[in-house]
């Protein structure tokens, strides 16, 4: 499978995979991974996965696992099994679900990154206080990514507007995938802590998940080269 060196990660948000693949075949593998989340894999399982390798498409299993540790590790090998490049679990499980998980892909020698959500992009520091989180959306994202490096994981996602700081306490090489990625010009929708591809990358994002701003564009595929261009990426 020949790998990208490009930050660009395509969220395919569809209700079936027919309109998936419309898109998918517009793209280029060498010019970005997909991601496949909770609605298209729900409906049309995993053989999402296998019609994105199929065109040589890195994918971005993003579950979001949250259980006990040993669900969550067996989930994840399962994923891993399938091949993917990435796959996510929520930090809030805690140190020995995180641990628990690195260790399966390490006993069984399996490449795939594993990383973890801090604060979802759509969250604001209000919405935390609702749910008991004391301090705001920045200091609970640290909290949460340095047990998440502590635990043995590969990186995080987190809002852009975190990256700087994670750049910081986790270092360079820490992943920060980052969601809520909007060029100037578009809908923030359901994200409430966004930030343009330019900014994101400059304040340290390694990744950009990106969906509707392309998905969603009267002509997907202009829209991603204006976010390549705007990034300096060759089209
Ligand atoms: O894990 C994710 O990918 C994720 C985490 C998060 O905190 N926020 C977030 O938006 N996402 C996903 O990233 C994508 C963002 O889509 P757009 O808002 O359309 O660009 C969706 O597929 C979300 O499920």
């Amino acid at each position: 499978m020949p790998s990208t060196n490009s930050p660009l990660i395509i969220a395919l948000d569809y209700p079936a995979l027919a309109p998936a693949l419309t898109l998918v075949d517009a793209l280029d593998p060498r010019r970005c991974r997909v991601k496949i989340g909770k609605e298209l894999f729900t409906r049309e399982g995993p053989r999402t996965i296998d019609a994105m390798h199929e065109r040589g498409f890195e994918v971005f299993l993003d579950l979001k696992f949250h259980d006990i540790p040993n669900t969550v590790a067996g989930a994840v090998e399962a994923a891993a099994d399938r091949g993917v490049w990435m796959v996510n679990v929520h930090a809030a499980g805690g140190r020995r679900m995180m641990e628990a998980s690195a260790e399966r892909l390490r006993q069984r020698g399996l490449e795939t990154r594993l990383i973890a959500v801090t604060v979802l992009t759509s969250m604001t520091d209000d919405e935390l206080q609702d749910i008991g989180v004391v301090g705001d959306a920045l200091s609970q994202v640290e909290r949460l990514a340095l047990l998440t490096r502590d635990s043995g994981l590969d990186g995080v996602v987190c809002s852009a507007r975190e990256s700087a700081r994670l750049r910081e306490c986790c270092g360079e090489d820490f992943l920060k995938v980052t969601p809520g990625i909007r060029p100037a010009s578009a809908a923030a929708g359901d994200q409430r802590r966004v930030m343009t591809p330019e900014a994101a990358m400059a304040a340290g994002s390694t990744h950009l998940v990106i969906g509707r701003a392309v998905t969603q564009a009267p002509d997907p595929m202009v829209a991603l080269a204006e976010i390549e261009r705007s990034l300096g990426l060759a089209g």
